[in-house]
Protein backbone atom coordinates (compact mmCIF):
# COMPACT_ATOMS: atom_id res chain seq x y z
CA UNK A 1 0.00 0.00 0.00
CA UNK A 2 1.18 3.47 -0.94
CA UNK A 3 3.20 4.50 2.24
CA UNK A 4 1.70 8.22 1.70
CA UNK A 5 -1.94 7.65 2.64
CA UNK A 6 -2.37 8.08 6.42
CA UNK A 7 -4.16 5.06 8.69
CA UNK A 8 -7.19 6.92 8.56
CA UNK A 9 -7.08 7.20 4.93
CA UNK A 10 -6.04 3.99 4.28
CA UNK A 11 -9.28 2.63 6.39
CA UNK A 12 -11.40 4.86 4.46
CA UNK A 13 -10.12 3.75 1.39
CA UNK A 14 -10.35 -0.02 2.18
CA UNK A 15 -14.29 1.04 3.29
CA UNK A 16 -14.75 2.32 0.11
CA UNK A 17 -13.10 -0.03 -2.09
CA UNK A 18 -15.05 -2.92 -0.11
CA UNK A 19 -18.95 -1.06 -1.32
CA UNK A 20 -17.88 -0.93 -4.88
CA UNK A 21 -18.49 -4.57 -4.80
CA UNK A 22 -22.01 -3.85 -4.27
CA UNK A 23 -21.87 -1.63 -7.26
CA UNK A 24 -23.64 -3.59 -10.65
CA UNK A 25 -23.89 -2.40 -14.25
CA UNK A 26 -27.07 -1.44 -14.96
CA UNK A 27 -27.46 0.08 -11.45
CA UNK A 28 -28.19 3.78 -10.90
CA UNK A 29 -25.95 4.83 -8.07
CA UNK A 30 -26.29 7.76 -5.85
CA UNK A 31 -22.65 9.14 -4.89
CA UNK A 32 -21.80 10.52 -1.47
CA UNK A 33 -19.62 13.30 -0.82
CA UNK A 34 -16.77 13.84 1.48
CA UNK A 35 -12.88 12.22 1.60
CA UNK A 36 -14.67 8.61 2.05
CA UNK A 37 -17.10 8.80 -1.01
CA UNK A 38 -14.32 10.77 -3.02
CA UNK A 39 -12.64 6.78 -2.74
CA UNK A 40 -15.10 5.09 -3.90
CA UNK A 41 -15.71 7.47 -6.88
CA UNK A 42 -12.64 7.09 -7.56
CA UNK A 43 -12.98 3.32 -7.24
CA UNK A 44 -15.83 3.33 -9.15
CA UNK A 45 -14.38 5.41 -12.16
CA UNK A 46 -11.46 2.89 -12.05
CA UNK A 47 -13.73 0.00 -12.45
CA UNK A 48 -15.86 1.52 -15.50
CA UNK A 49 -12.64 1.94 -17.17
CA UNK A 50 -10.90 -1.79 -16.35
CA UNK A 51 -14.14 -3.65 -16.33
CA UNK A 52 -16.30 -1.77 -18.43
CA UNK A 53 -19.10 -1.14 -15.11
CA UNK A 54 -21.73 1.07 -16.63
CA UNK A 55 -23.71 2.97 -14.52
CA UNK A 56 -25.07 6.02 -13.94
CA UNK A 57 -23.96 8.63 -11.10
CA UNK A 58 -26.34 10.99 -8.93
CA UNK A 59 -23.93 13.23 -7.25
CA UNK A 60 -24.50 14.61 -3.88
CA UNK A 61 -22.82 17.80 -4.29
CA UNK A 62 -20.91 20.04 -7.18
CA UNK A 63 -17.57 18.57 -5.63
CA UNK A 64 -18.55 14.75 -6.02
CA UNK A 65 -19.88 16.17 -9.78
CA UNK A 66 -17.02 17.39 -10.62
CA UNK A 67 -14.76 14.30 -9.57
CA UNK A 68 -17.62 11.96 -11.12
CA UNK A 69 -16.88 13.59 -14.33
CA UNK A 70 -13.27 13.60 -14.48
CA UNK A 71 -13.22 9.93 -13.42
CA UNK A 72 -15.45 9.24 -16.81
CA UNK A 73 -18.24 8.22 -14.85
CA UNK A 74 -21.62 9.06 -16.49
CA UNK A 75 -23.68 11.34 -14.32
CA UNK A 76 -27.57 12.18 -13.99
CA UNK A 77 -29.69 13.92 -11.40
CA UNK A 78 -32.74 13.04 -9.36
CA UNK A 79 -35.26 14.22 -11.34
CA UNK A 80 -34.27 12.50 -14.39
CA UNK A 81 -33.29 9.11 -12.77
CA UNK A 82 -36.15 9.81 -9.93
CA UNK A 83 -35.00 6.74 -8.16
CA UNK A 84 -31.48 5.13 -7.46
CA UNK A 85 -30.24 1.15 -6.92
CA UNK A 86 -28.26 2.39 -4.18
CA UNK A 87 -26.88 5.14 -2.57
CA UNK A 88 -23.15 5.18 -0.81
CA UNK A 89 -21.51 7.68 1.08
CA UNK A 90 -19.63 8.59 4.39
CA UNK A 91 -20.65 9.52 7.77
CA UNK A 92 -19.32 11.57 10.80
CA UNK A 93 -21.10 9.17 13.00
CA UNK A 94 -22.97 5.91 12.90
CA UNK A 95 -24.34 3.50 15.59
CA UNK A 96 -25.34 0.26 16.50
CA UNK A 97 -28.38 0.73 14.72
CA UNK A 98 -27.00 2.65 11.76
CA UNK A 99 -28.50 5.97 12.59
CA UNK A 100 -25.84 8.79 11.36
CA UNK A 101 -24.79 11.90 11.59
CA UNK A 102 -23.90 13.22 8.28
CA UNK A 103 -22.93 16.40 6.96
CA UNK A 104 -19.48 17.71 8.26
CA UNK A 105 -18.91 18.57 4.62
CA UNK A 106 -21.93 20.43 4.02
CA UNK A 107 -23.60 18.29 1.48
CA UNK A 108 -26.62 16.98 4.18
CA UNK A 109 -29.28 18.19 1.80
CA UNK A 110 -28.80 16.46 -0.94
CA UNK A 111 -27.14 13.85 0.87
CA UNK A 112 -30.40 12.82 2.82
CA UNK A 113 -32.52 13.44 -0.09
CA UNK A 114 -31.09 10.77 -2.86
CA UNK A 115 -29.95 8.23 0.42
CA UNK A 116 -34.15 8.34 0.80
CA UNK A 117 -35.22 7.83 -2.47
CA UNK A 118 -32.40 4.59 -2.98
CA UNK A 119 -33.67 1.04 -2.68
CA UNK A 120 -30.15 1.12 -0.50
CA UNK A 121 -28.28 3.34 1.55
CA UNK A 122 -24.60 1.45 2.43
CA UNK A 123 -22.57 3.80 4.68
CA UNK A 124 -18.58 3.67 4.16
CA UNK A 125 -16.57 4.59 7.34
CA UNK A 126 -13.11 4.25 9.14
CA UNK A 127 -13.69 2.41 12.47
CA UNK A 128 -13.10 5.47 14.32
CA UNK A 129 -16.89 6.97 13.29
CA UNK A 130 -18.49 4.14 15.62
CA UNK A 131 -20.40 5.66 18.28
CA UNK A 132 -21.94 3.77 20.95
CA UNK A 133 -24.23 7.60 21.57
CA UNK A 134 -24.23 10.02 18.79
CA UNK A 135 -23.72 13.33 19.36
CA UNK A 136 -19.73 14.57 20.17
CA UNK A 137 -19.78 15.20 16.09
CA UNK A 138 -21.26 18.30 15.73
CA UNK A 139 -24.37 17.62 14.51
CA UNK A 140 -25.35 20.03 11.66
CA UNK A 141 -28.18 22.02 10.67
CA UNK A 142 -29.42 23.45 7.25
CA UNK A 143 -31.26 26.65 7.67
CA UNK A 144 -32.08 29.67 5.06
CA UNK A 145 -30.02 32.58 5.19
CA UNK A 146 -33.22 34.96 5.92
CA UNK A 147 -33.71 35.41 9.84
CA UNK A 148 -30.47 33.00 10.84
CA UNK A 149 -29.88 34.63 14.11
CA UNK A 150 -33.98 34.37 14.83
CA UNK A 151 -33.56 30.11 13.72
CA UNK A 152 -30.19 29.98 15.75
CA UNK A 153 -32.18 31.22 19.02
CA UNK A 154 -35.70 28.74 18.17
CA UNK A 155 -33.33 25.86 17.81
CA UNK A 156 -31.17 27.01 20.99
CA UNK A 157 -34.59 26.94 22.78
CA UNK A 158 -35.69 24.00 21.49
CA UNK A 159 -32.74 22.06 22.80
CA UNK A 160 -34.09 23.12 25.91
CA UNK A 161 -36.24 20.34 26.60
CA UNK A 162 -33.86 17.35 24.60
CA UNK A 163 -32.22 15.27 25.84
CA UNK A 164 -28.78 16.59 25.44
CA UNK A 165 -25.19 17.37 27.49
CA UNK A 166 -24.83 20.76 25.79
CA UNK A 167 -26.59 23.48 23.68
CA UNK A 168 -23.75 25.49 22.51
CA UNK A 169 -24.66 26.36 18.76
CA UNK A 170 -22.42 27.66 15.98
CA UNK A 171 -22.87 29.22 12.54
CA UNK A 172 -20.51 27.21 10.32
CA UNK A 173 -17.62 29.68 8.57
CA UNK A 174 -15.66 29.94 5.89
CA UNK A 175 -12.84 32.18 6.73
CA UNK A 176 -14.57 34.99 7.82
CA UNK A 177 -18.23 34.32 5.89
CA UNK A 178 -20.65 31.91 6.36
CA UNK A 179 -20.27 28.95 4.69
CA UNK A 180 -22.81 28.33 1.65
CA UNK A 181 -24.10 25.09 0.79
CA UNK A 182 -24.49 24.32 -2.71
CA UNK A 183 -28.31 25.11 -2.42
CA UNK A 184 -27.07 28.69 -0.94
CA UNK A 185 -27.98 28.14 2.33
CA UNK A 186 -26.22 28.28 5.67
CA UNK A 187 -25.09 25.79 8.29
CA UNK A 188 -25.49 25.94 12.21
CA UNK A 189 -23.69 23.44 13.97
CA UNK A 190 -25.17 22.01 17.33
CA UNK A 191 -22.35 21.19 20.28
CA UNK A 192 -24.59 18.42 21.49
CA UNK A 193 -22.00 16.33 22.82
CA UNK A 194 -24.70 13.25 23.55
CA UNK A 195 -28.24 13.13 21.65
CA UNK A 196 -30.36 10.69 24.54
CA UNK A 197 -32.79 10.33 21.35
CA UNK A 198 -31.82 11.37 17.90
CA UNK A 199 -35.22 10.73 16.51
CA UNK A 200 -37.21 13.22 18.66
CA UNK A 201 -34.24 15.62 17.78
CA UNK A 202 -34.53 15.01 14.29
CA UNK A 203 -37.98 15.38 14.02
CA UNK A 204 -37.64 18.56 16.74
CA UNK A 205 -35.56 20.65 14.50
CA UNK A 206 -37.52 20.26 11.43
CA UNK A 207 -40.15 21.67 12.99
CA UNK A 208 -38.25 25.04 13.31
CA UNK A 209 -39.25 27.78 10.38
CA UNK A 210 -35.94 28.70 8.51
CA UNK A 211 -34.84 24.91 9.11
CA UNK A 212 -34.15 22.98 5.73
CA UNK A 213 -32.73 20.04 6.50
CA UNK A 214 -31.15 18.39 10.05
CA UNK A 215 -28.07 15.76 9.52
CA UNK A 216 -29.55 12.78 11.65
CA UNK A 217 -30.01 10.06 9.39
CA UNK A 218 -32.80 8.34 11.37
CA UNK A 219 -33.69 4.39 9.74
CA UNK A 220 -32.26 5.60 6.00
CA UNK A 221 -29.20 3.41 6.28
CA UNK A 222 -29.13 -0.36 5.58
CA UNK A 223 -25.46 -1.36 5.77
CA UNK A 224 -22.32 0.15 6.93
CA UNK A 225 -18.99 -1.07 6.01
CA UNK A 226 -16.28 -0.36 8.48
CA UNK A 227 -12.36 -0.03 7.27
CA UNK A 228 -9.49 -0.48 9.26
CA UNK A 229 -5.89 0.48 8.45
CA UNK A 230 -4.39 -2.76 8.12
CA UNK A 231 -7.01 -4.13 5.38
CA UNK A 232 -9.54 -5.74 7.51
CA UNK A 233 -13.21 -4.62 6.58
CA UNK A 234 -16.34 -5.24 8.75
CA UNK A 235 -20.16 -5.21 6.33
CA UNK A 236 -22.55 -4.95 8.85
CA UNK A 237 -26.14 -5.23 7.00
CA UNK A 238 -28.93 -4.51 8.91
CA UNK A 239 -31.50 -6.00 6.43
CA UNK A 240 -29.79 -8.89 6.20
CA UNK A 241 -28.91 -8.97 9.75
CA UNK A 242 -25.72 -10.51 8.83
CA UNK A 243 -21.93 -9.33 9.70
CA UNK A 244 -19.43 -10.38 7.44
CA UNK A 245 -15.40 -9.44 8.02
CA UNK A 246 -12.43 -10.08 5.37
CA UNK A 247 -9.21 -8.92 4.42
CA UNK A 248 -8.50 -7.19 1.36
CA UNK A 249 -5.18 -7.55 -0.05
CA UNK A 250 -4.93 -4.19 -1.35
CA UNK A 251 -2.45 -3.68 -3.94
CA UNK A 252 1.19 -1.27 -4.02
CA UNK A 253 0.37 -1.06 -7.15
CA UNK A 254 -3.36 0.48 -6.83
CA UNK A 255 -3.37 3.48 -9.07
CA UNK A 256 -6.18 4.78 -7.07
CA UNK A 257 -3.23 5.69 -4.59
CA UNK A 258 -1.67 8.04 -7.10
CA UNK A 259 -4.12 11.33 -6.29
CA UNK A 260 -5.00 11.97 -2.80
CA UNK A 261 -8.71 13.27 -2.53
CA UNK A 262 -10.05 16.13 -0.56
O1 LIG B 1 -21.71 13.94 5.41
C1 LIG B 1 -20.73 14.16 4.75
C2 LIG B 1 -20.61 15.34 3.86
O2 LIG B 1 -21.70 16.21 4.00
C3 LIG B 1 -19.57 13.23 4.78
O3 LIG B 1 -20.00 11.99 4.33
C4 LIG B 1 -19.07 13.13 6.18
O4 LIG B 1 -18.72 14.43 6.62
C5 LIG B 1 -17.84 12.21 6.27
O5 LIG B 1 -16.76 12.80 5.61
P1 LIG B 1 -15.37 12.09 5.44
O6 LIG B 1 -15.60 10.87 4.61
O7 LIG B 1 -14.51 13.12 4.75
O8 LIG B 1 -14.86 11.73 6.81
Amino acid sequence: MSPELSPIDRAKYIAARRSCDFVESGMRVGLGTGSTAAWMVRRLGERIRDEGLEIVGVPTSTRTADLARQLGIPVSTLDEVKWLDITIDGADEFDETLNLIKGGGGALLQEKIVATASDRMVVIADVEKEVRTLGAFPLPVETIPFGWQTTKALIEETLVNMDVLNRETTLRMNDDVPYVTDEGNYIIDLHLKRIGNARQVALVLNQIPGVVENGLFIDICDAVVIGRSDGSVEVRDLTAGTVAREHLDVLDSDNIFAEKTD
